[in-house]
């Protein structure tokens, strides 16, 4: 007998979408009165990017917003998470605002509206303004406050018409790529100056919330990336490495959030006397309540203890892995189970998968307009369905944006990473669905039954 397709559909009303980020995909960085962002200097600086890769033009998203939507409503998305571009919007970081840079996010929005496409709106995606970097950047405490206004001059333009914003993408990789290791903007190296980036993100978040709440109508979270740890062996060694690997990667934002308190490992066993005590009415700001939260997941660590500075903890490769382009191991359980473990530690809050991708190595564009990537195909097949699995071990699953729309600019590694379900030629700027997209497209179609 045919399997019962109802039997695997996802929930009614379940969010099928894609993601980017503003400055992976726009261009323009400078356009219509926009101010430079961290990136802009970061990747204009010799030797931080693969090839010197910058996001001077990347997807001309910035002209082609129109096409690109076309190009969602084709692929029958239900929803589109996107970034908007803080210097845009207030070239000095606070005060004067650009109408031209507001305006261009209007008009986005008001296109995905008339095409029936959900905006999910993510206020900080990494690229923070020039001119706030100049006075202390995510080391100043007014950070709070220029964040909060940013956020109040989006909540006033655009609330009613994008009704799930999201506050941060991804604080983790904010402070360990920016402040603690230097990978990304604005390259700092700095055991000391990582735990003040962490407080200050995490209490302009909760200023950005509380804001929200004084203006806005509908629903605010935040986004985090999440990636179980799994401990190499049962030795006493690899499990405390697995213990603190895991506060520092996937406990630290969220129990800061939620329940308003970093994990001991962060001063007790990693940064020391580099671990501020902070006052009760930081934590108090931070602890906002929130509507939902996004998990950005891509792949697991099985870790090991080790001398690495300062987690003393790293991954071992697995010998019968399968790997992506960026070296991460596929491993869809590790979705299910960190899903479960955020059920069990927050309650149960409404959940998106904001991203969840794979870069491998594709395939031009062949004759016949096809780009075949079966690779990627079957690695979001095999997270749809541990998505599935989740929701039928009872968590609160809404919906899922597919990393990425487009093949973009992938930060230090330029563009030589492509992680979209649209193939992006960058030397002419086509857009060619790859087999993946029409895939999704079918799992949209279908409500999940077909994946
Ligand atoms: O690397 C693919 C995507 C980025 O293009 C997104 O901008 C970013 O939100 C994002 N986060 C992650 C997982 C966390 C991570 C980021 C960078 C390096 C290592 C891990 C993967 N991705």
């Amino acid at each position: 007998m045919a399997a019962n397709p109802n039997a695997r559909r996802f929930p009614e009303g379940f969010l099928w979408g894609a993601a980017t980020a503003a400055h992976q995909i726009e261009g323009s960085p400078m356009a219509d009165g926009a101010g430079p962002s961290i990136w802009t200097r970061f990747a204009h600086t010799p030797g931080m990017t693969v090839n010197g890769d910058t996001g001077d033009v990347a997807c001309d998203h910035y002209n082609r917003w129109k096409d690109d939507v076309a190009l969602m409503a084709s692929l029958g998305l239900k929803a589109y998470r996107f970034s908007t571009s803080w210097s845009r919007i207030l070239p000095d970081g606070t005060g004067r605002v650009n109408q031209k840079g507001l305006d261009f996010y209007s008009r986005l929005v008001d296109e995905l509206l008339d095409k029936g496409i959900e905006p999910l709106l993510t206020l900080y995606h990494w690229d923070l303004p020039a001119a706030l970097d100049d006075r202390g950047g995510w080391l100043n405490r007014d950070v709070a406050d220029w964040f909060a206004e940013y956020g109040s001059v989006l909540y006033r333009a655009l609330d009613g018409r994008v009704k799930k914003w999201v506050t941060l993408n991804e604080p983790w990789v904010v402070t360990d790529g920016g402040y603690l290791h230097g990978a990304l903007a604005p390259g700092h190296r700095s055991k000391y100056e990582t735990p003040i980036a962490t407080h200050n993100l995490m209490r302009a978040h909760g200023a950005a919330v509380k804001a929200y709440r004084e203006i806005g109508k509908h629903e605010i979270g935040l986004v985090v990336n999440i990636e179980p740890k799994y401990p190499n062996t049962q030795s006493p060694e690899d499990l405390a490495a697995t213990k603190r690997a895991h506060a520092y990667m996937n406990e630290q934002y969220l129990d800061a959030a939620l329940l308003g308190k970093y994990p001991p490992e962060l001063k007790n066993e990693i940064f020391g006397d580099a671990w501020p005590e902070w006052a009760d009415e930081d934590y108090a700001l931070i602890k906002q309540k929130l509507d939902f939260i996004g998990i950005n997941y891509y792949t697991r660590s099985v870790t090991q203890a080790t001398d690495s500075y300062p987690l003393k903890a790293g991954a071992v490769r697995q010998k019968l892995g399968t790997y992506t382009e960026t070296g991460w191991e596929v491993f869809p359980q590790g979705l299910t189970d960190l899903l479960v473990w955020a059920k069990d530690r927050y309650g149960n809050l409404p959940t998106y998968i904001t991203e969840n991708g794979a870069a491998f190595f594709d395939p031009a564009v062949a004759e016949e307009g096809r780009v075949r990537d079966p690779l990627r195909m079957g690695y979001l097949k095999k997270h749809l369905t541990a998505i599935r699995d989740a929701i039928d071990q009872g968590c609160d699953i809404r919906g899922y944006m597919v990393w990425s729309l487009l093949d973009n600019l992938e930060w230090s590694l330029g563009f030589s990473k492509r992680f979209g379900i649209v193939h992006v030629n960058y030397g002419t700027q086509e857009r060619t669905p790859k087999d993946s997209a029409r895939w999704y497209s079918k799992a949209i179609e279908t409500h999940g039954a077909s994946i």
